[in-house]
Order: C-alpha cells, then structure tokens, then sequence
C-alpha cells in the first residue's frame, strides 16, 4: 500500500507535460485528466485523475501506464493482485453474510473487470465552492479504496447527511456499488459518497473498482425474489450500464435509475 501510495504521488508530482503523455480523450476513461465532463461550461471537480483499466488484459491500455516514475506499472500490477484477492474474499464474506450458498458470486461476474482510479486533489485556495468529486454511487460491484490519511476528504452520506470517513493508517474502505445493490434487490444498498477539497493539504486517493464483464447479464437473484417480494430491478447487460455510466454525470444516486422497475 505504501508502495503504491509513493508512486501515484511521484506520478502526480510530475510536471504538467510529463502527465499529459497519458491523456484521458475526450468522452475516454482511461489516463491522466478530468472524467465526466460533457460540457465546456461545467463546473469542474477539484480533482485530477490516472485512471487505468488492469483486468482481464484486453481492457489494458499500455500506452497510459506511466513510465515515470520507473516502477509504476511493476507496483501497481503487484497491488492489483492482492486487491483482487481481497475483492473475491470480500464477496465470499458478503455471500455468507446474505445466507447465501458459498460462492454464489463465484463466477457470476464472467472475466472480472478491475480498474483503478488515482485520484489527485490539491490543496483548495476556496474548499467551500467546489467538490473534490461530486457526489455519486460506484458502478461496481465491490469498491476497495486507500486514502492517504492528512486530511479526511471521503465523506458518505447516511440518513441525508454527510458524514466524514476518518482516514486510518494502512486501512481500507471497502465501498458497495451499484451491482451488489442489484443483484441482492436493494438488500445491500450501494453507498452514495463524494469528496471535499482541502484549503490547505492536498489529498491521494487509489481507488479499485471489482466489477462484471461487459458482456454479463445481471438482475436480482432469485433468492432474494422469492415469497412474492418485488423484483426491484431489471435484467440488464452490465456493458450497457457501464456505458451508461461513463456516459452520465456525477449525480448521486441517479445512474442506478437505469435499473429500476
Ligand atoms: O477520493 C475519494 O475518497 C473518493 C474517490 C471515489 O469515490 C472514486 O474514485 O470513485
Ligand atoms: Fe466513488
């Protein structure tokens, strides 16, 4: 974790031109820049971002995996592993939590995808007008995220307030995204969350993303549809709503309508 934490800090350190090497195109999702942006008169979250597909390997981008700083790609490719081993355990744990037959997720996914998000917030001359990362939910199915710990940005919303992650040191925070609340009919709920921007420390954030492959069809699983429940959400192929959500702004909970009854 230390490890990956220096080598997206030096990445960000790099100069301007260095960075833009890796350029997130317009409408992309992958390199270095702004995502979710539509419009030239948006207003802009305080963030910039490497983000880079990791699994299965044809989502790869080679040509947006830093060269500098010299170990980047060997770190993040090591760190990729283990929080992929730790994605699997989790839902493991998440299926005997539900009551579940052991490895019900196992498999469902089809090639898992994994990406990561490093996301780079400066230090805010005015923190009170602009957002680090507007609120939204993730797209995944599981979320697992590092934060360095100077200054606490991540904040969760619960019961309509927002309410601060305290950074702990060598800690995870493990989000649910939106495919868990699917496929255990709003049993889990995905978590809407966002960040702050600091007036004075900047702030790091790795964030990896453990979701379906594009051509996977999900919907609520039958036991959780049983004894006349309501279905409360569609069968849908998870491309379609990846695509859908790259496609759309950060707004709370709002991608998710894609898949509601
Ligand atoms: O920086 C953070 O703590 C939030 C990042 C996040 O939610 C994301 O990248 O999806
Ligand atoms: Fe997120």
């Amino acid at each position: 974790m230390e490890e990956m934490e220096k080598v997206a800090r030096e990445f960000f350190m790099l100069p301007l031109e260095e960075k833009e090497k890796y350029p997130m195109e317009p409408g992309g999702i992958q390199g270095y820049g702004h995502a979710f942006v539509f419009s030239d008169d948006q207003k802009l979250d305080w963030c910039n971002m490497l983000a880079l597909g990791v699994e299965p390997a044809f989502i790869r981008r080679p040509n947006l995996w830093p060269t500098t700083p010299a170990n980047f790609s060997e770190t993040l490719e090591k760190y990729s592993v283990r929080i992929r081993e730790l994605c699997l355990r989790l839902l493991e744990h998440i299926a005997a939590a539900l009551r579940l037959a052991p490895g019900r997720f196992n498999g469902m996914f089809g090639e898992a995808v994994q990406a990561v998000r490093m996301n780079f917030y400066p230090p805010c001359p005015r923190p009170e007008l602009v957002l680090g990362l507007s609120p939204h939910s993730d797209g995944s199915a599981v979320t697992v995220l590092q934060q360095d710990t100077a200054f606490a940005g991540l904040q969760v919303l619960r019961d309509g307030a927002w309410v601060a992650v305290q950074p702990i040191r060598h800690a995870l925070v493990v989000n649910v995204g939106d495919t868990l609340e699917v496929l255990t009919n709003g049993r889990y709920k995905s978590v809407e969350h966002r960040a702050v921007a600091s007036g004075e420390h900047d702030r790091l954030s790795v964030v990896t993303f453990y979701a379906p492959a594009y051509d996977v069809e999900l919907g609520p699983l039958p036991e959780f549809v049983a004894d006349g429940e309501p279905c409360r959400y569609r069968r849908y192929n998870h491309g379609e709503y990846s695509r859908h959500y790259v496609t759309s702004r950060l707004q709370g909970k709002k991608t998710l309508e894609f898949a509601k009854i």
